[in-house]
């Protein structure tokens, strides 16, 4: 595997039953890059978080991170190898505190490492950091949000997974999401992103990963998409591929 692959999918099948989601799918993810699933609704974007975050153990094909097949390798496994997950809607415990939901966050490094660790996480957000000690159902849907990102940077991930982050959030508050992304990206870390705010979400990767019924049907530079006049019709209003009006993303892109 290249040095600079984070992940890779190599021939992977998954699903729900006997009801096959991702269909002998391949892609790598370069290390300290912001890549981003786009597709229509149902392609399997949100299987490919939860595949590589051990939920859903792969049928077929190997998933490397770093060279190393974790296919099949527990939560617990995963978390131990930087790999975190932020997943879609609200995931926080409303009731409990800022600081008690950052402490649940590191609940596996033990609390004297998380408490070392929260106070470098608030760096990231001043906001969040000033409400510490309200509950966390007292906060902004963008605060939520970050505190959500927060819990998962205790575990300092070398991959954070994250999915449809935008929900839910005014533009000014995506952007805020997105620009700590980056940040986090310039550091090394590896994140893998699904968003259906494909334009804005698109001005900040660096790749961009379409899948059509499981499978790979485009693999580019974030920019290069971005400046090809069909994205409009084919991503625009909430990333859905109007078939009958455009066709696959296949046959209008590749
Ligand atoms: N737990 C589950 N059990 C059974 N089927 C599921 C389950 N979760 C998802 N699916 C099905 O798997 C398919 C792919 O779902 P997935 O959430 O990966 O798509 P997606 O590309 O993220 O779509 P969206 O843009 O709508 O979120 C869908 O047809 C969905 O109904």
């Amino acid at each position: 595997m290249a040095d600079d692959i984070c992940i890779e999918f190599d021939d992977v099948v998954a699903g729900y039953k006997d009801f096959m989601i991702l269909n002998n799918l391949s892609f790598k993810v370069r290390r300290g890059s912001i890549t981003l699933l786009l597709g229509p609704n149902g392609a399997g974007k949100s299987t490919v978080l939860k595949t590589l975050f051990g939920l859903l153990k792969p049928r077929q094909g190997r998933i490397l991170l770093n060279g190393e097949n974790i296919a099949g390798a527990s939560q617990k496994e995963l978390l131990a190898k930087g790999i975190a997950f932020v997943p879609q809607g609200r995931n926080l415990f409303g009731q409990l505190t800022v600081f008690q939901n950052l402490e649940l966050g590191g609940i596996t490094l033990g609390t004297k490492i998380t408490h070392e660790r929260i106070p470098e996480v608030l760096e990231f957000f001043p906001r969040v950091k000033e409400r510490l000690h309200s509950q966390a159902s007292a906060l902004s849907g963008g605060e939520q949000k970050q505190l959500e990102v927060g819990r998962a940077l205790l575990l300092r991930p070398k991959v954070l997974l994250i999915d449809e982050p935008s929900i839910g959030l005014s533009p000014l508050v995506v952007q805020d999401v997105f620009k700590l992304l980056q940040k986090l990206a310039a550091q090394g870390t590896t994140v893998l992103m699904v968003e259906q705010n494909v334009k804005s979400a698109l001005k900040m990767a660096d790749d961009a990963i379409a899948l059509e019924s499981g499978q790979l049907v485009l693999h580019k530079k974030a920019s290069e998409l971005l400046a090809d006049p069909n994205i409009e019709r084919l991503f625009l209003g909430g990333g859905h591929v109007p078939g009958a009006a455009g066709g696959s993303v296949a046959s209008a892109l590749l």
